[in-house]
Formats: C-alpha cells, structure tokens, sequence
C-alpha cells in the first residue's frame, strides 16, 4: 500500500479517505491496482451484529436470517454497505424493519457521488422499468430457436439437418438463459415471486440448470465480485473453478501435483475445457447442490423433453453426437461471461472494503465492443461494467448507459476497458499463461 497525491477541495480530501485535513495532498492510500482506500471503520463500540447504512447501524441479528438477499450481507456486518445497499435498489422503507443502534462516521470515495447521480438520472429516464412489449419479442425470439430446432429434428430424415437442430436447440439455451439472468435479477415484472417462476421456467425447464442454484452464486458473484478472503477461504463463486487459477491471489486456494498441472497448461486447456465441459460442470455443480423441490420438478421438466427429442433420432450415435454439439455450441457462449472478468483486477475482502464498490465493479469488468445489432447475441450484457453497477438496471438500456458511465469512470481516473470478443479472448488467453507461469508447487 503506498500514498498517493490527493486532491483537496474546500479543505476536504476528495479522492481518498476523508480524512485530509492538513491539506497537504498526500493522505490518501492507494493499493496495488491504483485504487483509493479509505480507513477501516472503527467497530469497537458496536453494540451488536450491525451493518451500517448512510451513516447508522442497523441492528441485523436476526434480519440476517430472512433476509431475501441471502446470507451475504455477513460479509458486511461492522461494515459500511450504503453503496451496495443502493446498488440493489433497496427501497429505503426496509430499513423500518431493522432497529437502528447506533451511529458511525461515514467515509465516502469521490466517485461515488456521481454513480449515484447517473441512477438517479438513469431512475428519471426510466432505465429500471419494464418494456412488456420487448420481454414478449424476447421470449418470442427464445421459443422460436426452440421451434425451428425440434422442426428440424422431427420433420426432416437427414444427419447434417438434425445436427443443426442441436445448434438451435443451443440458441434457445442461449436465449432462455438470458431470460432467466434478468428474472433471477427481479428486472422483468419486478415482483419476486413471479419473476423467479418466469426464471425457474426458462432457466431450468428451458436451459437445464437450476435457476435458484445459479441466483444464489450470481448474487454474491455480484456483490463481492473478483473478491477473495484466503483466510476464510470465502470466495466469488463465479469466479473460481478447480482446474485453473486466473489470478495470483487465488493460488492458496490450490494444491497438489493435479492442479500444479492444470494451472501450468492453462493457457491451452482453457478454451477445449469451456467448450467441451462448460455446459455439464454448469448442471452438474447445480444438481449437486439444489434441495429444492420445485427446482427439482423442473429438472425433472427439462430432462423430459430433452429425453423426448433425442429418442426421435434414429440411432444412439446420432443422438450422442446431437447431445455433443448442442452442449459444445451452448459451452461457446460460456466465454462472455469469463472473458468479461478474468483478466480483471481481483481483490482481497480486507482491502474489498477500503475501496470503492463501485469503482471496483468498473475494475473488476470489461465490456465487449461490438455492433448494436449483435446485443441480442450478447444478451446486452457485452455492457457488464454498466450490469455490474446497476444490476437493477433493464438490459435493453445498458447500451445507451455506456457513455454516462465511461465519461464518470474517465473524470475519476478509472480505467473503463472495452475490447472486442476477440481481442478480449487474446487478453486472457495471455493472462492465464502469464498467472499459470508465476504459479508454484504447492503439497496438498
Ligand atoms: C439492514 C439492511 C438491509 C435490509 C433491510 C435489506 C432488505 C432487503 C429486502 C427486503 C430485499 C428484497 C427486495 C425485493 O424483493 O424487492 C433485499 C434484497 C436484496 N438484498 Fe438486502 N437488505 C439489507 C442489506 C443488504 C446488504 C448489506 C446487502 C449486500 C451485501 C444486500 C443485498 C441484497 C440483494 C443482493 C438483494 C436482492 C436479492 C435478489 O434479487 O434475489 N442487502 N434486501
């Protein structure tokens, strides 16, 4: 951790912890990728289990255990989480339902007013509200990939057209799981209970995964993303797997003599790995953990019609090739997500909550240059910094809230990268070669 130069204004330190009052412009620390940290807040006299919102402790000994964003808001107890709690646009009318003990001095990044004035703004332009029309085209679109791949199953006695059934089968995926994302988001009719049935629908019953299993790491992916706590070994569960390390920091996270060789060849492994078994890691880490029996009638669902469609093939060598390419095609579109985090800065949790959440969620991301009209490909997430930040936010205003964003993460010095899908795979594909390099022998 060094000091950097900190700009004074009005006698107040704005780019750093708050707390510059000789007005020399050298108080603010910085870490490694750049980023300001403000000072840990002083807990000592925290009467109980309590997060701290806008300046005041909520007591949530026992809210913690209801509460519908599950068991990450831990992470912030003696912790200031008005950024976050913002972010999932809490309504404040829910703090009602925790009692207040007490009061702490809030330490505030300079970035972070201004995101908090682009919601506000994005709020006025109706950026978190639902286009019906344009869900009922969505899922229209969804169902008609569905259609033309079992058409092109059941309606036709040749191979090579069976076989481009299972891409489109694979585009249905596609589409469906884009579906179920904003759904397990609550931004399609906003109402919990209705958007998580669309979701499990979609998502499960549609794509195959369970839905609930993938909001549950998706939320905390979202909130503590590209974040690590070595000690606990607590972290984001999208962003770690068994068989390679992306970042330095996760190496303690890995040991003996399979996983010295895996990281070493990651480089080469990682793109025949995300095709070839993106698709049956995904189901089966979800199977393995869901409990849930509605999630479980779906899968059951899903593996009904699957079953359905393959027993119209002819023989069990088309239908394994059928299931090979459906899986390989949908293991494709695994790498968005990947190539949009993977050569990001990763953070330690004691340093996650020095810095600025929202100038880490600009860090920790990088958006996919590319044509407007190919958002329907992306599912308009290729602008993952602007869904990080405003994961609330409609995805069909993602594209239009770029700029807003980039001029903000320009004023503030953060770097706002966006590079196209290849140029992205490039970098990460170097990336992983370089971590895998610096990785050394660790005995289990
Ligand atoms: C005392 C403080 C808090 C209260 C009273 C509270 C309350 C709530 C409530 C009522 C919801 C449901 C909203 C809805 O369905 O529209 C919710 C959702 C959520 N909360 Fe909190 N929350 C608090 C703190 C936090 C913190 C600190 C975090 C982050 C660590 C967090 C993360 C979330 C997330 C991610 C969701 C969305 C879950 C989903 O979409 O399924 N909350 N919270």
């Amino acid at each position: 951790m060094v000091r950097q130069e900190c700009t004074v204004e009005n006698g107040h330190c704005v780019t750093g912890n708050g707390d510059c009052m000789t007005g020399n412009g050298k108080c603010a620390m910085i870490n490694s990728d750049g980023l300001a940290l403000v000072s840990p807040i002083d807990v000592s006299d925290m009467p109980s289990e309590a997060v701290g919102i806008d300046g005041v402790w909520y007591d949530v000994t026992q809210f913690k255990k209801i509460h519908p964003g599950g068991p990450i808001i831990d992470q912030y107890i003696g912790k200031d989480a008005s950024t976050v709690f913002r972010a999932f646009n809490h309504d404040p009318a829910f703090l009602k339902r925790v009692k207040q003990v007490g009061r702490y001095k809030m330490a505030q990044h300079a970035c972070d007013a201004d995101f908090e004035k682009l919601r506000q703004y994005f709020t006025e332009r109706g950026f978190f509200e639902t286009d019906y029309v344009w869900y009922v085209m969505k899922a229209f679109v969804a169902m008609s990939w569905f259609i033309a791949g079992v058409t092109a199953v059941l309606a036709f006695d040749n191979f090579y057209i069976h076989m481009l059934g299972a891409v489109l089968i694979a585009f249905f995926f596609q589409q469906s799981g884009f579906i179920m994302h904003d759904c397990m988001h609550k931004t399609m009719t906003r109402q919990r209970i209705k958007d998580q049935f669309i979701g499990t629908f979609f998502g499960t019953v549609g794509f195959g995964m369970s839905s609930h299993w993938w909001h549950d790491e998706h939320i905390i992916h979202h909130i503590v993303t590209n974040a690590i706590d070595v000690t606990t070994k607590f972290v984001d569960p999208q962003m770690w797997e068994l068989s390679w390390a992306q970042n330095e920091k996760l190496f303690p996270l890995f040991s003996g003599i399979f996983q010295y060789l895996c990281i070493k060849i990651q480089h080469i492994t990682f793109v025949p790995f995300v095709v070839a078994i993106g698709r049956y890691e995904i189901l089966t880490d979800s199977y393995r953990v869901e409990r849930r029996w509605y999630e479980w009638i779906a899968i059951v669902l899903h593996w009904t019609w699957m079953i359905a469609l393959l027993s119209q093939l002819p023989s069990w060598r088309e239908r394994a090739i059928f299931y090979v390419i459906l899986a390989c095609v949908e293991g494709l579109f695994h790498f968005q997500l990947i190539l949009s985090h993977y050569c990001k800065a990763f953070i330690t949790m004691d340093e996650f909550h020095q810095v600025s959440w929202n100038a880490f969620q600009v860090l920790s991301n990088m958006n996919l240059h590319t044509y407007k009209f190919m958002d329907w490909y992306y599912g308009g997430l290729n602008f993952h910094i602007e869904h990080h930040l405003y994961p609330k936010m409609a995805r069909k205003h993602l594209r239009t809230a770029g700029p807003y964003v980039k001029a903000v993460c320009e004023k503030h010095g953060i770097d706002y990268e966006m590079l196209s899908f290849v140029d992205a795979l490039k970098k990460t594909l170097s990336h992983m070669k370089r971590v895998g390099a610096a990785y050394k022998y660790q005995s289990g």
